[in-house]
């Protein structure tokens, strides 16, 4: 199980620092989307520049010419990216393709997807590297999680990893470990906490213990 450190609500030069206080403790780095929309891709480039060691995820949330995105997002630097699970199973395929040839991997945000065990069961088939259950700041702010969901595509999903993302806390870490996701993203529950590294390291021991 793998720890990703999500960064959304900062500039570049508070990313590297943030990161600076918890690389130990993170297995994978993300510029977060709002990084992205303010900054661009050279925001990827500067954290992986920063961090040779660490692996990059340009949180793109890629819906459409997604070949084109992902080998720009590759030559960037990242290692991995997002697309949407609700883009079209021709762009899904396109980013496929372009992260293959790019020797990169891609990770499918399923945000806003109603059926989840259909669409990852379908996603799965497409060959893409990792499946991610997501519940967004919007619906966060309602009160939801997505461990259920977590729990759904693990019934389904046959040689994707699973991942889980939103609103994780230390708090909650046992009740996600619990579902055995392959990869772990925390945003907030990290970069919003006082003592950033004792709390990434707290995580990353609950999570390394499975
Ligand atoms: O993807 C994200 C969100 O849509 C904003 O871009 C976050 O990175 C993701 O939700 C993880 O952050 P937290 O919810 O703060 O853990």
């Amino acid at each position: 199980m793998e720890l990703q450190l999500a960064i959304d609500l900062v500039n570049t030069e508070e990313a590297i620092q943030l990161v600076k206080e918890v690389e130990d403790h993170i297995d994978i780095v993300e510029i977060g989307t709002p990084v992205v929309i303010n900054e661009g891709l050279g925001a990827v480039k500067a954290m992986k520049e920063a961090f040779p060691n660490l692996k990059v995820l340009a949180d793109l949330k890629i819906m459409d010419a997604a070949g084109y995105e992902v080998m720009k997002a590759s030559e960037a630097g990242a290692d991995m990216i997002t697309i949407l699970g609700a883009a079209e199973d021709a762009s899904i395929q396109g980013a496929v393709d372009e992260a293959k040839k790019q020797n990169k991997k891609i990770l499918v945000d399923m945000i806003a997807v109603k059926d989840i065990e259909s669409r990852a069961k379908e996603l799965d088939e497409l060959g893409v590297d990792y499946i991610c259950v997501h519940t967004g700041y919007d619906l966060q702010a309602a009160g939801k999680n997505s461990f259920e969901d977590l729990k759904a595509i693990k019934r389904v999903v046959k040689n994707a990893k699973t991942a889980v993302a939103g609103g994780i806390k230390l708090e909650t870490i046992n009740e996600v470990v619990e579902a055995q996701p392959d990869l772990v993203i925390v945003g907030g529950g990290i970069t919003g906490q006082d003592d950033k590294k004792g709390t990434a390291a707290k995580i990353q021991e609950l999570i390394k213990q499975n």
